[in-house]
C-alpha cells in the first residue's frame, strides 16, 4: 500500500488520520471557526466551499484561501465543493465547478482536492491532470445519501477511482441498518488486501456507520471526519472522543 505524505503527515499508514471540515458561511464566522479547530490539531482540515455565502465570487474564495492559510500554518488543507446531487448546498455550472476547483488547485495554498467521480469523465480527468500538474493530491470521491450499493459496486468505484488518477479514493454512503454497515466494511477489507493500491477512505454514513469512523485501522479507512463545531454530514463524532478511540483501537489491536 502507497503511503501519501501531505506536509508529514502520512496517510495509509498508522492510526486513521483526522479530517475536520470548515462548513460556517460568512468570512469572520469561518475564521473563527478555523480558530476553533485549530485547538483541536486536526491532521487535515477540509473547506466545505459550497456552504460558503460567496463562492460564486473567485475573487472572494481566493482572498478565503489566504486567510485560512494564514489561520491554519502548516496543517493540510482539502478544498471540496461538494455538488448538490451528493448532499452539498449549492448548485453550480459545470464550468464554474472547473474554475473553483482550478482557481484552488493553482492558488498553491491547498494540498488536497476533492474531485466527484460522478463529474463526466473528461471534465475528471482534465481536473485530475491540473492537479497533478501542480502538486496537490486527488481524493476522488463518491457518495450516497440515501442507501448503501452492493459490496461489489462499492468496490467497482473505488477501484474506479483509482484507474482515473486519485491519489485517495473516497466513498460515503448511508446505512438504515446493520447490514449495510457491514456491507461497506466487507468492502473495505477487500479493497484493501485485494484491489488498491493506494489509501483510501470508505464512510458509513448516519447512526448506525459511527463504526465504520473508528475502525478504520482494522478495516482499512485511512481517514475520517470528525466535528469541532459543525458536522458536515450525519454520524460524525467530535474529535476528542474520535481521537481516544483511534488511539485505543491503535494500542490495543497490535
Ligand atoms: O465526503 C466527505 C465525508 C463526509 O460526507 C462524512 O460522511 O464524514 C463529510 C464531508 O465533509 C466529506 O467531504
Amino acid at each position: 500500500m502507497k503511503v501519501i505524505n501531505v506536509r508529514d503527515i502520512m496517510i495509509g499508514e498508522g492510526m486513521p488520520k483526522v479530517i475536520v471540515p470548515l462548513v460556517e458561511k460568512t468570512e469572520s464566522k469561518l475564521i473563527d471557526e478555523c480558530v476553533r479547530i485549530m485547538e483541536f490539531n486536526p491532521d487535515i482540515i477540509e473547506w466545505r466551499v459550497d456552504s460558503l455565502s460567496t463562492v460564486e465570487d473567485l475573487y472572494s474564495v481566493q482572498r478565503l484561501l489566504e486567510l485560512i492559510r494564514g489561520e491554519i500554518g502548516d496543517i493540510p488543507l482539502l478544498f471540496t465543493f461538494r455538488t448538490i446531487e451528493e448532499g452539498g448546498n449549492k448548485k453550480v455550472s459545470l464550468p464554474y465547478y472547473k474554475e473553483l476547483l482550478n482557481t484552488a488547485i493553482q492558488s498553491r495554498l491547498v494540498d488536497l482536492v476533492d474531485i466527484e467521480l460522478n463529474m463526466d469523465e473528461e471534465t475528471v480527468n482534465e481536473l485530475v491532470a491540473s492537479a497533478k500538474e501542480f502538486g496537490v493530491y486527488v481524493v476522488m470521491s463518491n457518495h450516497d445519501f440515501q442507501q448503501t450499493p452492493m459490496k461489489e459496486e462499492i468496490i467497482r468505484r473505488l477501484c474506479k477511482m483509482q484507474d482515473l488518477g486519485a491519489d485517495i479514493p473516497k466513498i460515503a454512503v448511508m446505512s438504515t441498518n446493520t447490514k449495510d454497515v457491514v456491507t461497506l466494511l466487507d468492502a473495505s477489507q477487500e479493497l484493501r488486501s485485494k484491489y488498491l493500491e493506494c489509501p483510501f477512505i470508505a464512510i458509513s454514513m448516519g447512526k448506525m456507520g459511527i463504526i465504520s469512523r473508528l475502525a478504520g485501522e482494522i478495516f482499512g479507512s485511512a481517514a475520517t471526519f470528525a466535528s469541532v463545531v459543525n458536522q458536515s454530514a450525519p454520524g460524525q463524532i467530535p474529535i476528542s472522543e474520535v481521537r481516544n478511540i483511534l488511539h485505543l483501537i491503535n494500542h490495543y489491536s497490535k
